[in-house]
């Protein structure tokens, strides 16, 4: 199949009627605004009160439309596996991305996602990968240096998303970005931040307008660099990559192709990273005992302090990579995914129109007490490979699952490990005592405060 038939064949919806939708229960609360202030105002409280009152399948209202929440594992798999193709990805994340991150991968559906997915893989190969790692690995090695020169209170999110940031990049862009380095940086910032930004249109003085600029800088930025990517200053960098990708008939991506597909990894890496990366020390903060054994883990590979991590490394450290899990389910990074049912479907008994708004809650699923018994603790005995043989495989989706699950998982995974080898081998964190960190758990799950923690070298 060539690609322009491919993209031709985009579908196509019209949204049900309202009362095509009212024998599903729920409450939309008020005309227009529907319940989007109770939603974000406390994301999980409102899921798990709905989840009580309703089960499994209730209907809402919020951002301007009624959306049928579909929650735990069963939902997952029936929405995120999606065998028979029922659900669009692009109708659902349209709303949200669609302006700043047109045509990003997660915004393709069905056979034109594959063929582009499938370009995109090769810049997650492992050959690749062990040269991404190399430049984390400078990276993170640099700044925990730093860090460990000055112990004290910290606050850790703005510090984690600048390393994430720089690490970006470094790992991304190639280390030989030259003067424009800040100014590219500060235009992908504004653009990720207006992603998750609550006025939607570029109005004067917003946050969106502010992301639009970004972007335009950032395509001129891209577009202008590919040329000199393909030839002889391409690096190892994922960008370089891109640039020399192919698809199945050996014709290279698009210059818009890798603009678009760029853009949107760099925002799919940023935010999520730093979320995860953050709850993750936050958590080892909050519990000394797991930080002594995670710690004991990356001893035991007997490494000096400031020699690179490699890829034979990070897979010795297990107990970490459970942690990090675990923080990803108590927090996971993308707590809802919307899709737009495509054809009619059936649910629990409910039948459910094409065109409908559907969402899938990861935050609800990892929170589930007859999975996971006292959820809220942390334990990364959870994920032992004992205790996950019984539970259903899609009880944990943090990086979603099925056609569209997160591309960049094993870089995310490499990351954390590496991140965690440097700072635990290293330094020591812990929270003031009584200090619990509040934190804010949609669009992205974010300390509301910084999340301030003491840190000393060890
Ligand atoms: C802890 C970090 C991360 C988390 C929790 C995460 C989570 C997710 C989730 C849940 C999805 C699927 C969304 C859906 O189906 O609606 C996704 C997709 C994706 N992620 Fe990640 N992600 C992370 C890091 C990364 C990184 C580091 C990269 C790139 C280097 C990346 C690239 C992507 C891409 C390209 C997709 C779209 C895949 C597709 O549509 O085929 N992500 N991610």
């Amino acid at each position: 199949m060539s690609m322009q038939n491919v993209a031709a064949s985009a579908l196509q919806f019209t949204a049900p009627k309202r009362n095509e939708l009212t024998h599903i229960p729920g409450d939309e609360g008020w005309p227009i605004i529907g319940k989007t202030f109770q939603v974000l105002a406390d994301p999980k409280g409102h899921i798990e009160r709905n989840g009580a009152k309703y089960g499994l399948v209730y209907r809402t209202h919020i951002f301007g439309e009624t959306n049928i929440v579909l929650l735990g594992p069963e939902a997952n798999e029936l929405v995120l596996f999606d065998q028979q193709k029922l659900f669009s990805s692009t109708h659902g994340w349209n709303k949200v991305l669609g302006l700043l991150f047109p045509r990003g991968l997660m915004l393709l559906d069905f056979d034109e996602h594959r063929l582009h997915r499938k370009a995109l893989s090769v810049a997650f190969k492992s050959g690749p990968m062990k040269s991404y790692l190399s430049d984390l690995d400078r990276g993170i090695s640099a700044r925990v240096a730093q860090w460990k020169t000055r112990p004290g209170e910290m606050l850790l999110y703005p510090a984690m998303k600048q390393l994430t940031l720089d690490l970006a990049a470094a790992s991304f862009l190639g280390a030989d970005i030259g003067p424009e380095v800040d100014e590219i940086n500060r235009a992908f910032v504004d653009m990720v931040a207006a992603a998750v930004a609550p006025v939607r249109r570029p109005l004067p003085g917003t946050q969106m307008a502010r992301g639009v600029k970004g972007r335009k800088r950032i395509v001129a930025y891209f577009r202008e660099q590919i040329p000199l990517r393909r030839g002889n200053r391409g690096g190892d960098d994922l960008f370089s990559q891109l640039c020399r990708a192919t698809h199945e008939d050996g014709a290279l991506l698009s210059e818009q192709d890798i603009i678009d597909h760029m853009s949107f990894l760099m925002m799919a890496a940023h935010d999520t990273l730093t979320s995860s990366l953050t709850s993750f020390i936050g958590e080892l903060a909050a519990n000394p005992d797991w930080q002594d054994r995670l710690r004991a883990e990356v001893l035991a590979l007997g490494l000096a302090p400031d020699a690179p991590s490699s890829f034979d490394d990070l897979e010795k450290m297990p107990l970490t990579e459970m942690a990090f899990k675990e923080a990803l389910r108590l927090k996971p990074p993308v707590p809802s995914m919307p899709r737009r049912a495509m054809r009619d479907f059936s649910f629990k008994g409910f039948a459910i129109p094409a065109g409908t708004a559907v969402g899938v809650n990861p935050l609800y699923t990892h929170h589930m007490k007859e999975i996971w018994p006292e959820p809220d603790r942390f334990d990364p005995l959870r994920f032992t490979e004992d205790a996950q043989r019984n539970r259903h495989r899609f009880a944990f989706v943090p990086f979603g699952g099925g056609a569209h699950m997160c591309l960049g998982l094993h870089f995310a995974y490499m990351q954390a490990k590496c991140f965690a080898r440097h700072f635990l081998q290293n330094i020591e964190v812990s929270l003031a005592p009584s200090y619990k960190p509040d934190w804010q758990m949609w669009p992205i799950p974010k300390p509301k405060d910084g999340l301030r923690v003491m840190v000393k070298a060890v």
